[in-house]
């Protein structure tokens, strides 16, 4: 299971890329926006620079035409790196630009993901990995976990490398039921992560523990005693 995490700040980073097993990054124009008007290239390198070269990193581009996202991806890689993931929303232009990038060997992430049929073309188009979104589905009344199941099913059958990176999540219970239907990876915002961690109830458990072994050692931890 390949968790990374949907956020560009860089204390953010540095911090889950300590506690957890993290897989990659991404971000879109919108999780930049949240950083201010940063010097892009930058900005990602530095990314790239606390993350290390093994995790994926995957880069919006913004193009409106196919010509036009061929031309991000290039700029992207040369100023960040040749590894990074670039994502493509899963619409006609896009399928293009993937179809071009995919036979150069590019590493593509298919995004905007809100059905199946995208996703198939997706896996056709040769895409490492497909970004449904989870909770944008719900809000349209599409089956989600349904949509992320057909998924996994479709690359199953065609025998495809194409992983699913599941996105758009607004809770736990969203991000779990992804990796139940299918999903090999989820990016979760760390909010969501924040949210999971810090439920009162494990910090109870924690507190009451704690209680009743200063009640047999006091302050001392397991490492202090004689
Ligand atoms: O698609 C990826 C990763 O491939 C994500 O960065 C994705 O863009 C974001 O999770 C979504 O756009 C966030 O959606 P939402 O929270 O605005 O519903």
């Amino acid at each position: 299971m390949e968790i990374l995490i949907d956020t560009v700040n860089l204390d953010e980073i540095k911090k889950y890329n300590q506690m957890l097993n993290l897989s990659g990054v991404t971000s879109n124009p919108t999780i930049i926006k949240k950083e201010g008007k940063v010097d892009f290239f930058e900005h990602l390198r530095q990314v790239r620079e606390i993350i290390g070269p093994e995790k994926t990193l995957h880069v919006q581009a913004v193009g409106a035409t196919a010509q036009e996202i061929i031309a991000d991806a290039h700029r992207v890689l040369k100023e960040i790196d040749q590894q990074v993931y670039i994502k493509i929303p899963t619409n006609e232009q896009g399928l293009e630009a993937m179809k071009t990038l995919k036979s150069e060997g590019v590493h593509i992430t298919a995004t905007a993901i809100y059905t199946v049929f995208q996703g198939e073309l997706a896996i056709a188009a040769g895409a490492d990995y497909l970004a449904p979104y989870y909770n944008r589905m719900l809000n349209m009344n599409i089956d989600a976990p349904q949509v992320i199941a057909e998924l996994a099913h479709a690359i199953s059958l065609s025998a495809s490398q194409t992983k699913i990176l599941a996105a758009s999540f607004h809770n736990v219970a969203q991000v779990t039921a992804a990796i139940k239907n299918g999903a090999q990876a989820v990016t979760i915002g760390t909010d969501v992560v924040a949210a999971g961690l810090n439920a009162p109830m494990i910090a109870a458990a924690v507190t009451d523990f704690k209680k009743d072994w200063v009640s047999l050692y006091g302050d001392q931890t397991i490492a202090d005693l004689k």
